[in-house]
């Protein structure tokens, strides 16, 4: 089997820099990660991609807006410089490289309603970075499943579907980035959904009440009381009942019910709140026995003990089976780029709940 050599590059709801990575696949089961850089966005950008998100939520229809393109130009540029490192990291030439799958930056996203209004909207320019890196873009991933029908999200499944193939069922892939997003396995039937905020609250709360940005090694928290009243009202809402699939904008949740508590105990309380939107997610699901975690929270040792405790199931990094959680989503587009260009579908009725397996995303070249 021919493998194609592609990059995937994901900007993801915590807003902490782009992932890109490189693998060489045949869109199926063979899947061979070659290499993976970060690159941090700085703070100034960061409070751009805020205003344009934020500005975004203001719109009825993604469209032309002064303010977002801007902020979508200097996205892209950021992205192509991420390509370049990426490729002298790994000694590779562009010219080896057939596709590259840019996810982009999620601004807003409005799947529900009826066909005219749902959407959502993945900032960057696809031509753009094609012209800035010579290699073809595939991008806009989310768009046609929403058209469709589906959530639009998430789609890292299919990957886990991929990347697992011979491992024991029954199995859970865990994502715990800005939003959480759960794949799951059982000997004959999958599925996925997204199970609330993950790091989004807790990264909000540290930054907002300290100089940091997020809470390294769950290191305040550890050190907090969990206020069971105030977690209680936060999980009083309609979401966790709703059964899959389901999907989330980073901003349909705020950390408002924490106000007044002590720095220690709102990371503490909200950490543990991550938790237990974990816990009501696996009742939506058959029985799990395991618990792959990949994404930013999985160095969270505090939010890992939390969710093992809460959840009582088996709870470890996706590094416990040899995948790299930090890459494993960027890595993620890259085989969906590969897929998208063959036509494959990168959505389900399982996953996104799109009435039939789609393609999605377009290409630019
Ligand atoms: N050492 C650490 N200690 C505690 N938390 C951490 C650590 N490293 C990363 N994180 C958390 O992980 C977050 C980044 O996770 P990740 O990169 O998976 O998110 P993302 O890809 O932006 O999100 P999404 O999956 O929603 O698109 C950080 O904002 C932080 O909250
Ligand atoms: C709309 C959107 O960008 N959703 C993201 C977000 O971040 C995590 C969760 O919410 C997931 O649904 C999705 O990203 C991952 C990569 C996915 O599509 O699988």
């Amino acid at each position: 089997m021919i493998l194609t050599t592609a990059i995937g590059l994901m900007s993801g709801t915590s807003m902490d820099g782009i992932d890109a990575a490189l693998i060489d696949t045949d869109g199926e089961g063979q899947i061979i990660p070659r290499g993976f850089v970060s690159l941090p966005y700085d703070a100034e950008f960061v409070h751009r991609l805020k205003a344009a998100a934020a500005h975004a939520l203001e719109q009825h229809r993604p469209g032309p807006d002064a303010l977002i393109d801007a902020v979508a130009a200097e996205l892209t540029g950021l992205h192509a410089i991420a390509v370049h490192q990426l490729l002298a990291e790994t000694g590779t030439d562009a010219s080896d490289v057939a596709l590259i799958g840019f996810h982009g930056h999620t601004v807003a996203h409005r799947p529900n309603g009826a066909a005219d209004r749902r959407w959502t909207w993945q900032i960057g320019d696809g031509p753009l970075l094609a012209a800035a890196t010579r290699i073809a873009v595939v991008h806009d991933f989310r768009s046609a499943d929403v058209a469709a029908g589906g959530q639009g999200a998430p789609l890292a499944p299919g990957y886990h579907r991929a990347r697992s193939e011979g491992l024991g069922r029954p199995l859970g892939v865990l994502n715990l980035g800005g939003v959480g997003n759960l794949t799951w396995f059982s000997e004959d039937q999958w599925g996925s959904f997204d199970t609330g905020p993950a790091n989004a609250l807790i990264d909000d709360w540290i930054a907002f009440h300290s100089d940091r940005r997020y809470d390294e090694g769950g290191a305040i928290a550890a050190t907090g009381t969990v206020f069971e009243d105030v977690l209680t009202n936060m999980l009083d809402l309609p979401w966790f009942d709703l059964a899959p699939p389901k999907s989330l904008d980073r901003a349909d949740f705020t950390g408002q019910a924490a106000r007044g508590l002590s720095l220690a105990n709102g990371a503490a309380t909200l950490t543990a709140f991550t938790a237990e939107t974990i816990r009501l997610a696996l009742g939506h699901v058959p029985p799990l026995a395991r618990l792959l975690v990949t994404g930013g929270g999985r160095h969270n040792p505090t939010l890992m003990a939390m969710i093992e405790a809460r959840t009582g199931v088996k709870t470890e990094p996706v590094e416990a089976i040899g995948w790299n959680g930090d890459a494993l989503e960027a890595e993620a587009f890259a085989w969906m780029a590969v897929r998208s260009a063959a036509g494959k579908a990168i959505s389900w009725p399982e996953t996104t709940g799109v009435p039939q397996a789609m393609t999605g995303g377009r290409l630019a070249a």
